[in-house]
């Protein structure tokens, strides 16, 4: 049975970015590592949910769910979702020993980097047609999390400091609960992201 680690963080914030990282390390280091995205399955698996809070709980509930019925044929299973309410992110933890990374980032730093337009529309004045009303962290709710078991800050960081937090934590959760297993230290080249 593989890990299942829950990331949380504003859109932007370096999910996607930061676990594509971890999927080429695992490729170069035999690990195999399944990325469960919150953008992606809204395409698919959750393609009828909003981001009411019900929806949004539910949307990390079904990936929570799904992520279980995969672990077995994977090392790890990463959900990478906003996942932005505490109540949501106690349930994967209680449900699946899921820990939680908290991908934080600067508000001021995501509305520069606005890689997906989504700020310049949530900033838009009310009555604007193209205005975002529910964008989290914004003008939507993201719950500090509380007590989170590892958190990257890529306001400060690049993708290869982040990643290599990232690797730091897989390999202390494999020695912790499965202590035959060891991963390979990061051997990781990729130039992409900030800094
Ligand atoms: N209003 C609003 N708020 C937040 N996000 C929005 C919104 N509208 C569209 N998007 C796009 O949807 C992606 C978030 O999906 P998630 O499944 O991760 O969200 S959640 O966990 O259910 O809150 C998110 O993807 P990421 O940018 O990868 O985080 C956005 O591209
Ligand atoms: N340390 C970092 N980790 C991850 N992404 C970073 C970092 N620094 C800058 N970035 C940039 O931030 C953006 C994050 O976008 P993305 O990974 O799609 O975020 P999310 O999946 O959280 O919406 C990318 O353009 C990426 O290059």
């Amino acid at each position: 049975m593989g890990h299942i680690i829950q990331f949380t963080g504003l859109s932007g914030a370096g999910k996607t970015t930061l676990s594509t990282a971890l999927l080429e390390w695992g490729a170069a280091n035999n690990i195999s590592i399944k990325l469960v995205d919150g953008d992606v399955y809204r395409q698919t698996l959750c393609k009828d949910l909003g981001f009411s809070k019900a929806d949004r709980l539910e949307n990390v509930a079904r990936l929570g769910a799904y992520a279980a019925s995969i672990a077995t044929s994977y090392d790890f299973v990463i959900i990478a979702a906003i996942n932005p309410y505490e109540e949501g992110r106690r349930q994967l933890k209680e449900q699946y020993n899921a820990p939680l990374i908290w991908i934080q980032c600067d508000l001021e730093t995501l509305i520069s980097r606005d890689t997906k337009g989504l700020y310049r529309r949530a900033l838009l004045p009310d009555g604007h047609p193209e205005k975002i009303h529910n964008l989290t962290g914004l003008n939507d709710t993201f719950d500090t999390p509380a007590s989170p078991d590892l958190i990257i800050d890529t306001t400060r960081t690049d993708t290869r400091q982040a990643l290599a937090s990232a690797v730091a934590f897989l390999n202390q959760l494999s020695r912790q609960q499965a202590p035959a297993a060891d991963i390979p230290s990061p051997t990781y080249t990729h130039n992409g992201g900030q800094g």
